[in-house]
């Protein structure tokens, strides 16, 4: 049974995929201090949150047990991401679900801001009726500056032509031609601050958005710009444009987030007339809310059940078209990497993965993260090791992983080949998919095999002299280990060759040490796959 604790309000309807499944235990517990979530954490397979949980890295150094952190909704800076790729946590968000609703909420609040409906609202309500103080001014005919054009940034700008804006739009990755086919122009920040009456940020909050909007560029704005912040607290300078407001550079500035939320009793945005506030409620709409739920359910479910999965926001993403080729060599690499790992030893110094065939036209990538989890499985312990923190391991280990790509591929469509170099030794083995037959060892060093990698298998060098099959038979057999099958490699007669024997239980370390001393023997290894 996998347990999953939601520890933020997420819809109901949204998780009742993973509520409803047999192999899942769904526990809420809202509103945990960090020592709270410390404490219970490691009884957890996967946690859901919102962005209220700040899933640290004392979190994530006692979850023991956990493999996803699903963020339902878009931004992960609650999440400390690098501290779960350590620990090979998968983060996953759902990018997709409240776009939408959020690009709407900007539109409210850039009305709201260009008609002072909550500020009217507060009056009417107190008894006043005060028809001269709040005059608006129309969406027609302005210009409307969007940095980040992203997924809402983009439909922020289709809606905004609808209203008759004309937009400038400034993102790292729009190109001429997406703006041409956006129907907006391409713009830099400067020429944004500058030109624009109405500015709207939707970029993630990173060290080089901080603050993009601060002192300088209020010095140069065009005065009576109106400011909408429905991205992230800290894009913009609070301070700075506290001051825009009161100098009379910004006309009216309209935030859902806040650089620390909530913000404090005497933020001074809560007492300027001229910006209004919400609490982050960017996403919280019925709608967005149980599409973030649905969308993250599935993808943690996939995760908890070994199933490809998407949206990891800290591994790199495969594309749909190259899951369905990619994922039946994720079995065979992880074996190959874990067979190699086995055979070898002495301190690992280098991995080498060849990729031979159509394979080598692929982005291969994604099954090198497989190989080397398998090889460093084997070292570091198969708990310790995963898809997600296999690089950064082998990162932070300065082992060095090189890709060598061709495109012939002896007798099989694809072949994946590793060698592991050590301080000792190199050796290498290579394996292949056969169709109908799953995944096949076809070479292991220079000698060509055909081993199916699953269960016990003993591998051998020696040379190749009569009797020494029957000897290692006859000693496994009087200590009661079977043989199921047996494949020798050789490449000249009377020369060094293999053996690999599959048996039915593991081989007791005094009886491999045995067959190491047997005449012509050079050594022995059990390799469990
Ligand atoms: N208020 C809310 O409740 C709410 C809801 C959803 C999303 N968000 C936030 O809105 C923001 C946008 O979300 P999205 O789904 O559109 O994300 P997205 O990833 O689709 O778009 C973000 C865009 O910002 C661009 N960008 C990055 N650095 C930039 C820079 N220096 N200058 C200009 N552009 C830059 C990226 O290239 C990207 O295109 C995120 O910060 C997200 O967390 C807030
Ligand atoms: O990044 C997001 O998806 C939004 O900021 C929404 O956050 P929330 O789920 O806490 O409303």
């Amino acid at each position: 049974m996998f347990k999953v604790l939601v520890s933020d309000p997420i819809s109901d309807l949204g998780i009742q995929q993973l509520v409803d499944a047999q192999d899942v235990i769904v526990e809420k517990k809202t509103g945990l201090s960090e020592d709270e979530l410390v404490a219970i954490i490691g009884d957890y397979d996967a946690l859901l949150v919102r962005s209220q949980t700040r899933v640290t890295a004392r979190i994530m150094e006692a979850a023991s047990k956990l493999k996803v952190v699903g963020r339902a909704g878009v931004g992960v800076d609650n999440i400390d991401l690098n501290a779960a790729t350590t620990q090979g946590i998968i983060v996953i968000n759902a990018p997709d679900g409240n776009t939408i609703t959020t690009c709407e909420h900007t539109f409210a609040m850039m009305m709201a801001v260009a008609r002072h409906i909550p500020q009217a609202y507060l009056k009417t309500v107190g008894g006043e009726w005060d028809r001269k103080t709040f005059l608006g001014v129309e969406l027609r005919n302005k210009v409307l500056g969007v940095l980040g054009m992203g997924r809402i940034g983009s439909e922020v700008a289709k809606r905004a032509k609808a209203f008759g804006m004309q937009i400038l739009g400034y993102d790292p990755f729009l190109t001429e031609e997406r703006a041409d086919k956006l129907g907006i122009k391409l713009a830099t920040v400067d020429e944004i601050v500058r030109n624009a009456d109405f500015m709207t940020v939707h970029t993630p909050l990173t060290p080089e958005t901080r603050h993009m909007i601060g002192r300088a560029q209020f010095e140069v704005m065009k005065p009576g710009m109106r400011i909408v912040n429905c991205a992230r607290g800290g894009i913009i300078d609070e301070m700075a444009l506290v001051e825009a407001v009161n100098s009379g550079i910004v006309a009216g500035a309209a935030f859902d987030v806040f650089e620390s939320e909530p913000p404090a009793a005497d933020h001074p945005f809560l007492s300027n007339p001229k910006i209004i506030v919400t609490p982050h409620l960017g996403a919280s709409t019925v709608e967005a809310q149980e599409n973030v739920a649905i969308d993250v359910s599935e993808q943690v479910l996939h995760i908890l059940r070994d199933e490809p999965f998407m949206n990891a926001v800290n591994m790199p993403p495969i594309p749909a078209n190259l899951q369905s080729k990619l994922q039946p060599y994720f079995e065979l690499g992880e074996k190959l990497g874990s067979f190699i790992a086995q055979a070898t030893d002495g301190a690992v110094q280098e991995i080498v993965v060849g990729y031979s065939g159509e394979l080598a036209e692929l982005d291969t990538q994604p099954i090198t993260r497989y190989i080397v989890k398998g090889v460093l499985s084997h070292h570091l312990g198969a708990e310790q090791v995963n898809v997600v923190n296999s690089m950064h391991l082998a990162k932070v280990r300065d082992l060095n992983i090189v890709t060598n790509k061709s495109h012939a591929a002896k007798d099989f469509t694809n072949l994946v080949t590793v060698s592991l170099r050590t301080k000792q030794e190199e050796r290498s083995v290579s394996g292949t998919l056969l169709t109908g037959y799953g995944p096949r060892i076809v070479s292991i060093d220079k000698f060509s095999v055909d081993v199916t990698p699953e269960g016990n298998l003993i591998l051998i060098a020696h040379n190749d002299k009569p009797g020494i099959i029957g000897n290692v038979g006859t000693l496994l057999g009087s200590n009661d280990v079977n043989i199921a099958t047996m494949q020798v490699g050789r490449q000249l007669v009377g020369g060094s060759a293999i053996m690999v024997l599959r048996v039915d239980k593991s081989a007791p370390k005094d009886v491999l040490q045995k067959i190491t001393s047997l005449p012509d023997l050079n050594n022995a290894k059990e390799i469990t796959l």
